[in-house]
């Protein structure tokens, strides 16, 4: 069985009303929902949002069903350098914890930040996902909504997408050793902002990955 994580249900909405033969049940508040997809056997775990609900959706997940590989999905956030615009579609290559250390002050220098903890994590590509843009991913605590920030960050680490989850969910995954691959769409450009995503943004943007994930469920299948 493959194990889909997404953090939100309004980021997964396409693919629960895919699923055939459903089966809706929670796990210490972690909700799955159990199906298939033109035969695949698929196990959807909505975690919530961040590092903590994630890397409790998936240790719940893998010691509780036999789980072949996974996929990480939904929106995540594009550095301003990275060339992507809303809507790409984005592969991670590898998962940094991108924001655990000692915040200094809140300039974007050089100085600003000691890192603690900025162990990168190495995600699956697959033969089929070569063409699309790919690169590093930061798993951030919050959205950043500030263009210094965000450049302090895609330089410091030359990230592409930011997201809340994925490092965790590639760190079990490692422990764990599953294959994991981390595919999101792009909601936003990450810069100075003042007010979160609308609900319509988030489900225009989360349509696409899934989308691509539903028209290429075999593919995934077969390479996981
Ligand atoms: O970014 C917002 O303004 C926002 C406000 C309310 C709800 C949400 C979500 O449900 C999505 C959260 C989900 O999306 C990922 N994400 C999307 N954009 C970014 C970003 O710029 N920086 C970090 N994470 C982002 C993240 O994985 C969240 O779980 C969003």
């Amino acid at each position: 069985m493959i194990a889909l994580f997404f953090a939100t249900e309004k980021e997964c909405e396409l693919i629960i009303n895919s699923l055939s033969n459903k089966q809706f049940f929670s796990i210490k508040t972690v909700s799955f929902i159990k199906g298939k997809i033109k035969d695949v056997d698929l196990l959807l775990c909505i975690s919530g949002i961040g590092k903590t609900s994630a890397t409790l959706a998936s240790v719940i997940c893998f010691e509780k069903f036999s789980i072949k590989g996974t996929i990480v999905s939904g929106i995540g956030g594009a550095y301003p350098s990275s060339g992507l615009d809303i809507g790409s579609i984005v592969v991670a290559e590898k998962e940094i914890f991108a924001d655990e250390g000692l915040l200094r002050n809140c300039n974007a220098n050089i100085d600003s930040f000691i890192f603690l903890n900025s162990e990168e994590i190495l995600l699956y590509v697959p033969h089929f996902l070569k063409t699309l843009p790919k690169g590093t991913f930061l798993t951030v605590s919050s959205c950043t909504g500030n263009l210094e920030r965000a450049i302090f960050l895609e330089k410091n680490f030359n990230g592409i997408c930011e997201n809340m989850e994925g490092a965790a969910v590639a760190k079990v995954c490692e422990i764990y050793k599953i294959p994991c691959i981390e595919i999101r769409s792009i909601s936003n450009i990450v810069t100075d902002r003042a007010e979160l995503l609308s609900l319509k943004e988030i489900s225009k943007a989360s349509m696409i990955v899934q989308k691509f994930i539903l028209e290429h469920i075999k593919l995934f299948e077969e390479s996981l």
